[in-house]
């Protein structure tokens, strides 16, 4: 599967503890970043991130071009919500997206933990029957 990994600045240490804690789940699967989050990741478990613009140069746009594409198949995205964004509107693109094209998409920890055992049950493999339909 592919997995996109964003995070706010403030929420990147929780996101390279909670990639650290699932590592095992992650490494089984193609990992992809915005700039900074994902040089945070491969710092800190040496997990191969492909690493995309950072986020306010664009690396929201491209992770949703790749969703618009049917190439992501769950988003992991540790918003700050008290903190403004200069690039607000591409933030909420990306997310609007994700509903679009039903992506699996988790905002916050919470949630995050119950997408990555759902992955490791297996309860995303539909994903894969949706992309080899649209092949
Ligand atoms: O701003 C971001 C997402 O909106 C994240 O970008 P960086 O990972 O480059 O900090």
């Amino acid at each position: 599967m592919n997995i996109a990994l964003i995070a706010h600045d403030r929420k990147k240490d929780d996101l390279v503890q909670f990639v650290t804690a699932y590592c095992y789940i992650f490494e089984k699967h193609s990992l992809f970043a915005t700039g900074t989050t994902g040089q945070r990741i491969i710092e800190a478990t040496g997990l191969q991130v492909h690493r995309f613009q950072s986020g306010p140069l664009g690396g929201d746009q491209e992770i949703g071009a790749r969703i618009a594409k049917n190439e992501m198949d769950i988003v992991i995205f540790f918003r700050d919500p008290l903190t403004a964004q200069p690039h607000e509107p591409d933030v909420s693109a990306l997310i609007r997206l994700a509903d679009v094209y039903r992506v699996p998409i988790a905002t916050n920890m919470g949630t995050a933990e119950v997408l990555i055992r759902g992955l490791e049950r297996g309860d995303i493999d539909w994903r894969e029957v949706i992309k080899n339909m649209r092949q």
